[in-house]
């Protein structure tokens, strides 16, 4: 535990997950050529985004009994031959279908790798220092956005379509090789079966969906993270650019600072979460307070927002990111070893669910004002986005009441097991008398 054989094979796992992310995101960054290349208008761009999701988020519970059963060394070393291939298609695609085969290979292998690399971390480090690695974990990987944004683009720019995916294919095929003769599933003579009869995949399945435990990571998934990822992987640039008429420029400038919230929230969260293990829910419905004050803020300001404000939007949909870490830690502690693979699919689910149901509820919001004659300004038009962007709060509300909801059942268990979660005006009446 917590060796430097343990942070080698840490290393390398969240090498292949930041190489992962680059793939995730490489496709996004050369909207441009990319519509170009295969004379594609926003509907048919957009699906290469949507369908990718999709693959992503439908194969999160399979990987993870996979995860379970074979480890996490085959599947991060799959995944990546996954990605590897399906760059390989897009770097000699030339039409639609062909090319939206290749982001759905990369889907396939990118949904193989987070899960697997988040199971090394209990394996390989203590419980104390398990939430701080998970948090780095997620932190480094999203540096390969950074990647895709600047050296990938420049590469694109400077050797054309089919060098740059190539190349990307090839790092894939450095992931293989570097997984396969350096990352172990676990410190050697582990115990990750349980005791007794093995389990099978409906048992696992259904054990690690009853515990309230698990669900309760979902839902904190579900809630902090998609905001975020509708806004960076969708509709923040048009909502920026055409609706509040920012500048391409700015625009791009308030993603790249999200970026870079993301990844200096993480560590403290991770500090957070290891000191105060029985907040951690506090904490998620805390960032979903600040989520939609801010958001309605926004939306109701009159005239465009300001730019600090959309900063401040940005700052806080950032921290859905690493808050979403706080999901995969519940998976951990609420589960046994051998069922953590499938836990951590069911958790990851929820944050990628309600990103692409709200995607799909912006579009189909802008498009029926347009349709009905409600957006005279255009279908991009600031009112037109103030409506269709609303419909976050709903999802926002429905998950935070379904958190709720499970959380109680939660604190059931643990007062069954003596754990008392002090409400939060004893622990502040208590801070207060210390002081005085
Ligand atoms: N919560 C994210 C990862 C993250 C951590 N910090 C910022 N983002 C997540 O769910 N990741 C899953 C994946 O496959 O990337």
């Amino acid at each position: 535990m917590n060796s430097w054989r343990a942070y080698t094979v840490w290393g390398i796992g969240v090498f292949a997950y930041l190489v992962a992310v680059l793939q995730r995101t490489s496709f996004g960054v050369v909207g441009l050529e990319a519509a170009d290349r295969f004379h594609a208008g926003g509907a048919a761009l957009s699906a290469f985004t949507v369908l990718q999701l999709v693959v992503y988020a439908s194969l999160q519970i399979p990987v993870g009994i996979l995860v379970d059963r074979f480890g996490s060394r085959v599947m991060v070393a799959a995944g990546a031959v996954f990605m590897a291939l399906g760059q390989l298609q897009i770097a000699e695609a030339e039409s639609v279908v062909t090319g939206i085969i290749g982001r759905m290979l990369v889907g396939m292998g990118d949904a193989m790798t987070f899960v697997s690399v988040l199971r090394l971390v209990p394996l390989w480090f203590s419980g104390r220092r398990s939430p701080l690695m998970s948090q780095l974990t997620g932190v480094i990987g999203q540096l390969g956005q950074l990647v895709s944004v600047i050296p990938f683009l420049a590469l694109l720019r400077a050797t054309g379509w089919s060098q740059a995916f190539m190349s990307l294919a090839a790092l894939s095929v450095l992931v293989v090789v570097l997984v396969l003769t350096l990352l172990r599933n676990a410190p050697p003579g582990t115990k990750v079966e349980p005791e007794g009869e093995p389990e099978g995949t409906r048992a696992v399945l259904a054990a690690a969906w009853r515990q309230p435990g698990t669900r309760l990571g979902m839902w904190s998934h579900f809630t902090v993270q998609f905001s975020g990822n509708v806004f960076a992987l969708m509709w923040g640039f048009p909502f920026m650019v055409a609706g509040q008429g920012y500048d391409a420029q700015t625009a791009a400038g308030l993603m790249s600072f999200f970026v870079v919230v993301a990844i200096i929230a993480g560590p403290p969260m991770g500090r957070f979460v290891a000191r105060y293990p029985l907040r951690r829910s506090t904490l998620v419905l805390a960032i979903c307070a600040l989520t939609a004050a801010v958001w309605i803020a926004v939306l109701l300001v009159p005239g465009h927002a300001p730019v600090w404000l959309m900063a401040v939007l940005v700052a806080v949909l950032a921290l859905g990111g690493p808050s979403s870490m706080i999901g995969f830690d519940f998976a951990r502690t609420f589960n046994p070893s051998h069922r953590l693979g499938t836990a951590t699919g069911i958790v990851n689910i929820g944050g990628f669910v309600a990103a692409l149901l709200t995607m799909f509820l912006v579009g189909y919001l802008l498009d029926l004002q347009h349709a009905l004659g409600l957006s005279p300004q255009g279908l991009y038009s600031l009112d037109a986005f103030r409506v269709a962007l609303s419909v976050q709060l709903l999802v926002l509300g429905g998950g935070v009441l379904a958190l709720i909801r499970v959380r109680r059942k939660v604190r059931r268990n643990l007062a069954a097991q003596n754990v008392r979660v002090a409400p939060l005006r004893e622990v502040w009446a208590d801070y207060r008398a210390r002081r005085r």
